[in-house]
Order: C-alpha cells, then sequence, then structure tokens
C-alpha cells in the first residue's frame, strides 16, 4: 500500500470515529467509504502479491504453500508437508523440461496468478502477461508458424479443390457416355447407317454431347472456375478441363476395327475419345462451320490427356489429308487395316444389312414419294428440301427409316455393283465423287455404278436389290473379271487412298495399325500405339477377357466388363472360296504397293 492511500486510510477511519454519533446519514456514508478503503487495500495487496510473483516466481510460490501450511495450523502434518513437496518437485519439472526443450524462455504462471484487471473491472476480468525473453527471435518463430499454417491450408484446399474437379470429371465422361448410349438408341436409326452401324456401346461426349437432354447441366467450360481460388490463377495451375481439339485422329480404314481401336485406347488414363464420328473433315456443310464447332464435338480433357476422333471416311476422302494439316500439321495419324478382302466381305455384310433393315419396315407401308424425301439425306426429310415439314412431322418414324435408307444408299448403291452418285461418302451427305473416283480407280470404275442410278428406282426396289445381291455377283462380272469400281473393293486399295496422305503427311505421323492382330491380340497393337502417342505402357491383358460367345475380346472398364455391339463382328455371308482365291489374287499386286509404301509386309495371303 502506498503512503498517501495509507494516510488517506488512517484520515478516513479518524474522521470517522470523531463523527460517529452524530447523525444516521454521516454514519452510512463513512462505512461506504470505509468498505470502498477496504477494497482498494485489498487490491493493493493482492497487486503487490502479483509484482513479487513475477520477479521470485519460485520464492513467491513456495510462501504461498507455507502460507496455506500455517493457515491449517495446527493440522499441517507430514502428510500434508509431503504432498507439498511432491507437487513442489512436479511444478518445478515442468519449468525445467520447458526452458530446456524450447528456444524462447517461457514462464508458466500459477492460476493464481491471474490477477483482476483493473480497480473498475468485475473479478472474472483477468489479465495474463506474457514475457518473452528474445521478441526477435518469437517474431521470427511465430511467422514461420504463421507461413507454415498458411500454406498446409493451402496444400489443403489445393488437393480438395482437384478432387472436387477429377471427380466431376469422371462423372461427365460417365455421364456423357451414358447420354450417348441413350441418344445413340433413340437416333439409331438414322445415324447407324451413316456411321456404317459403327456407334459403340460406350460412346462418350463428342458429338453425343450435342445431344444432351436438356435436364444436364453442362459442365462449367476450363476458363469459368466454379470456386474461390487462394491464388491468382497465373500462379497457380489448377487441372482444368476443356474441350480441345483432337491430337491424335484414326482415319481409318472402315470395317478394320476402327471403333474396337478407339475403345481400346480409351482405356488408358491419358486418352479421351470422342463418342461418335464427327465427320468434320470429309463432309463440307461440317468443315464451313468451322474449328470451333468441331472443338465443341470433342470431349473434355484434362492438360496432359489425348484427344481422339475417328471417322473411317477421312482415309478415303482426297480433300481431307489437307485440311487435317491446316488444323494440325504435327498430328498423328492412326490407320487400322486388315486383310482387304475380309475387310471387303465385312463391308458387303454391313451395307446388306442396312439395307435389310430398311426395307422391313417400308414395306409395310407405302413407300414416301421422292418429293417428300428429296431434302432429307441422314438429316431427315422435311422443310429443308422442299417436301412437306408438316408431313415429316406427321409421319416420323416412316420418314426417318425412310432417310436412313437413303442415306444408306448413297454409300450403299455400291452394293449394286458400283461407286454410284454418293459412293464417296458413307452417311447419306452426296459430295462430288467422280473426282474420288478418278483418283482412286483410274479410268475402269464406274460401269456397273453409272448403269445403276438411285433415282430411277423406287427405294424399297433399290433395298430390295442391295439386300438381294450375293457378293460374289456384285464383286464379279459374269466375264471373270473384278469390279474394280465397287465400292467395299476400292475402299480396300489401300495404297491409292495413304499415297494422298503421305504426300501430304510425314510418314513418321501415320502408324499403321494390324486389325487382324488386334482382333486375336489387342494388347500387342495396343503397346506399339502407346509408343507412338508418346504414352506410357498402361493398357496390359487385365483389360481385356475373351467372350466365347462373340469371338472377340471384350474389354474390362473400371465400372464394368464391356464388349462392342453387335454391330461389331457380324457374321459374314459365306463367299465362293473361289471369288475369294480371284480377289486375293487381283490385290496382291496392290497389297505390294501399299506394304512399299509402309514399309513394312503384312502377309496378307495372295489367293
Ligand atoms: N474386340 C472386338 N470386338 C468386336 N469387333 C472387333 C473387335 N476387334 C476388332 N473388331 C472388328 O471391328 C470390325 C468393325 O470395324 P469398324 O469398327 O472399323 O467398323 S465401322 O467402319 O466403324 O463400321 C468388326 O468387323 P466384322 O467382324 O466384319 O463385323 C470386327 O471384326
Amino acid at each position: 500500500m502506498t503512503a498517501a492511500k495509507r494516510r488517506a486510510s488512517s484520515s478516513n477511519s479518524s474522521g470517522s470515529s470523531n463523527t460517529s454519533g452524530s447523525s444516521n446519514g454521516n454514519e452510512q456514508h463513512s462505512q461506504q467509504q470505509h468498505l470502498q478503503l477496504q477494497q482498494q487495500q485489498q487490491q493493493h495487496a493482492q497487486t503487490n502479491e502479483y509484482q513479487q510473483l513475477l520477479q521470485h516466481p519460485h520464492h513467491h510460490y513456495q510462501q504461498h504453500y507455507n502460507g496455506d501450511s500455517n493457515t491449517s495450523g495446527s493440522n499441517s502434518n507430514s502428510s500434508n508437508t509431503q504432498q507439498y513437496h511432491q507437487r513442489q518437485q512436479q511444478h518445478q519439472a515442468t519449468l525445467r523440461d520447458c526452458s530446456v526443450k524450447l528456444p524462447l524462455d517461457i514462464l508458466w504462471l500459477p492460476k493464481s496468478a491471474m490477477r483482476p484487471a483493473g480497480p473498475d473491472t468485475s473479478p472474472t476480468d483477468c489479465i495474463l502477461v506474457v514475457g518473452v525473453s528474445r521478441p526477435k527471435l518469437a517474431v521470427v518463430f511465430l511467422t514461420v508458424m504463421l507461413i507454415s499454417l498458411f500454406l498446409t491450408f493451402h496444400v489443403l484446399y489445393d488437393s480438395a479443390v482437384y478432387n472436387i474437379q477429377a471427380a466431376q470429371a469422371v462423372h461427365e465422361r460417365h455421364r456423357l457416355s451414358m447420354t450417348a448410349s441413350a441418344s445413340a438408341l433413340a437416333s439409331s436409326s438414322s445415324s447407324s447407317s451413316s456411321s456404317g452401324g459403327s456407334f459403340s456401346f460406350s460412346s462418350s461426349a463428342g458429338g453425343a454431347s450435342n445431344h444432351l437432354p436438356v435436364f444436364v447441366k453442362p459442365v462449367p467450360s476450363s476458363n469459368q472456375l466454379s470456386h474461390p481460388m487462394v491464388f491468382p490463377s497465373s500462379r497457380v495451375h489448377f487441372p482444368k478441363t476443356s474441350r480441345r481439339l483432337p491430337q491424335a485422329l484414326i482415319i481409318g480404314v472402315r470395317k478394320c476395327g476402327t471403333r474396337a481401336l478407339l475403345e481400346m485406347l480409351y482405356l488408358h488414363p491419358r486418352i479421351q475419345k470422342a463418342g461418335g464420328e464427327v465427320h468434320f473433315f470429309d463432309r463440307d456443310e461440317n468443315y464451313l462451320k468451322g474449328l470451333e464447332w468441331y472443338r465443341k464435338k470433342m470431349p473434355h480433357s484434362f492438360r496432359g490427356q489425348i484427344t481422339i476422333e475417328k471417322s473411317p471416311s477421312y482415309f478415303v476422302s482426297p480433300e481431307v489429308p489437307e485440311r487435317v494439316r491446316a488444323m494440325n500439321a504435327s498430328i498423328k495419324l492412326l490407320l487400322i487395316v486388315r486383310e482387304p478382302v475380309t475387310r471387303a466381305i465385312s463391308d458387303y455384310t454391313q451395307l446388306r444389312s442396312h439395307a435389310a433393315t430398311a426395307i422391313l419396315p417400308l414395306a409395310e407401308k407405302d413407300p414416301p414419294s421422292p418429293k417428300e424425301s428429296s431434302g432429307g439425306g441422314a438429316g431427315g426429310g422435311g422443310a429443308g428440301g422442299g417436301g412437306s415439314g408438316t408431313a415429316a412431322a406427321k409421319m416420323p418414324t416412316q420418314s426417318l427409316l425412310y432417310a436412313k435408307m437413303q442415306s444408306a444408299r448413297g454409300y450403299d448403291n455400291a452394293l449394286l455393283g458400283g461407286s454410284g452418285a454418293g459412293a464417296k461418302e458413307t452417311k447419306g451427305k452426296p459430295v462430288s465423287s467422280s473426282l474420288v473416283r478418278r483418283q482412286a480407280l483410274g479410268s475402269g470404275g464406274g460401269v456397273a455404278g453409272a448403269a445403276m442410278t438411285t433415282t430411277t428406282m423406287s427405294p424399297m426396289a433399290s433395298a430390295a436389290q442391295m439386300a438381294a445381291k450375293s457378293f460374289e455377283e456384285l464383286a464379279i462380272f459374269p466375264n471373270g473379271t473384278v469390279n474394280e469400281a465397287y465400292r467395299p473393293l476400292s475402299i480396300s486399295m489401300y495404297h491409292v487412298h495413304l499415297h494422298r496422305w503421305l504426300e501430304v503427311f510425314p510418314r513418321e505421323q501415320l502408324l499403321v495399325v494390324n486389325g487382324d492382330r488386334l482382333i486375336e491380340d489387342p494388347v500387342s497393337q495396343l503397346k506399339r500405339i502407346e509408343a507412338f502417342l508418346g504414352i506410357e505402357h498402361r493398357v496390359n491383358s487385365e483389360h481385356f477377357y475373351f467372350n466365347e460367345t462373340k469371338g472377340f475380346y471384350c474389354l474390362r472398364y473400371d465400372n464394368g466388363d464391356r464388349c462392342l455391339r453387335e454391330t461389331k463382328g457380324r457374321k459374314h455371308p459365306h463367299v465362293d472360296p473361289v471369288v475369294v482365291s480371284r480377289l486375293r489374287k487381283f490385290f496382291a499386286e496392290y497389297n505390294q504397293r501399299f506394304y512399299e509404301l509402309v514399309g513394312e509386309d503384312l502377309g496378307w495371303p495372295e489367293e
């Protein structure tokens, strides 16, 4: 207690004794003052004790305990003393531990060190004085701690964001695959003929994204991040997905296993695929829509993934190589080939199947008039062609089927023996074909094709003929010569088409995949392709199992086993071995030229 306060206290107390009997009011007043004074004295004593404690904590602590034992007076005994000593030893051990381990001197204060913050505050408001012996070190220490905390948080945040995005991408991949399957079912009649019936079970993204139902929310584009960022994106690169133009193309050949190849490659985590055949480079109406249109047909992919699209008709369309180079001169090209005669028979089998499916429903109803169907093609009849849009709307099924058949005729009239008006394309979108024929076949082709024009024959008759003719009839003329203009045969003249590609792209940019080997031993072919694409070897035998019923390898994805659809691996019709032999001899020379171009002998039989 200070001297001034002591004086005030004594004068107050003497004043109160002097006036004690004078009046009740004075008495109450002096009692209040006395109480206040007592409180102040108490607080002052506590402050002194606290200051002593800060200066001599050990000493004070001892006194504190001593005081306790003194108050208990005669009750103090040996067990109390023992307890006290034990507690004191524990306490001192704590002090020693802390001061040794840390670079800072930390003073642990007992609970009794907590004191009211000031005379005006309530006893519950306490202050704790923290003393730092080395303030600079403490600042560094605290800063390091704060930075590590921040970085830890940041790393956790980033990994959470990454996981969310990755999950979204996987979900999107699956969702698009499901949607594509659904839309493929819905539009199978209009698309299967044009895609050669090759729309697969697991098509995803790409063209399929076009058909997303309205209730499916699109994935936010790469440029819009749907989460707040700790750092600006220029400094931290979150793995983003976006639609990218393909870095690799499966350019053909039709019926050589292009779908199987794409699905097998899709087993690789670095590969993203466009689901449907986009036909960007070979169809003028698509090509004129521009690269942005094409890009939007591509699936979402992470940076570092390779987007692949396959449209087998690219291989045989003369304008395609230049167009592809204009998009990306360093693009990687995959060409899958198969023994040419088997390929031609496979082609014939598919064309005949399309013709048959086109006939069946039409036979039950009157065929639509040519006028009604004139605007159609695969896109369906209606207003665009000058036909009756209303009529088309009233008979969607019939129109669709008719359109499908017409589109099949575009290529499939080749089934009747020639290249025909629409022979260049495969999806009922006629583009000038004479040039193709001249380039591919020289002067020999087109005789039979010219004899059979689709305009002179009713669709049903045409389809019926398509379905009725045998492969032998179509491939070999009655005089025994080979019908080179027959489309399934002309496509099998690989060297003609490849020549055009190699005029535009260096040989190293093109990998020839053996389709016959892909059927028998997919892993060996995929290993080559992985190396060619510059991605690590990931697809192995665990990803496949042989399906006895189907007679083909089926694929093991993370979420289940799948085989290609039944349009892949159709049973081929029996073809007269004499015809097969005749055709093999015919192709022997062409095959040799092809081997020379690719620098590899694929060993196809010559008779
Ligand atoms: N694993 C597996 N499963 C099923 N089918 C397989 C497989 N691997 C290759 N193939 C062969 O692929 C042939 C179809 O080729 P494409 O996919 O290029 O046809 S299409 O041009 O897209 O229509 C198809 O031809 P066909 O047998 O004549 O139907 C198959 O022989």
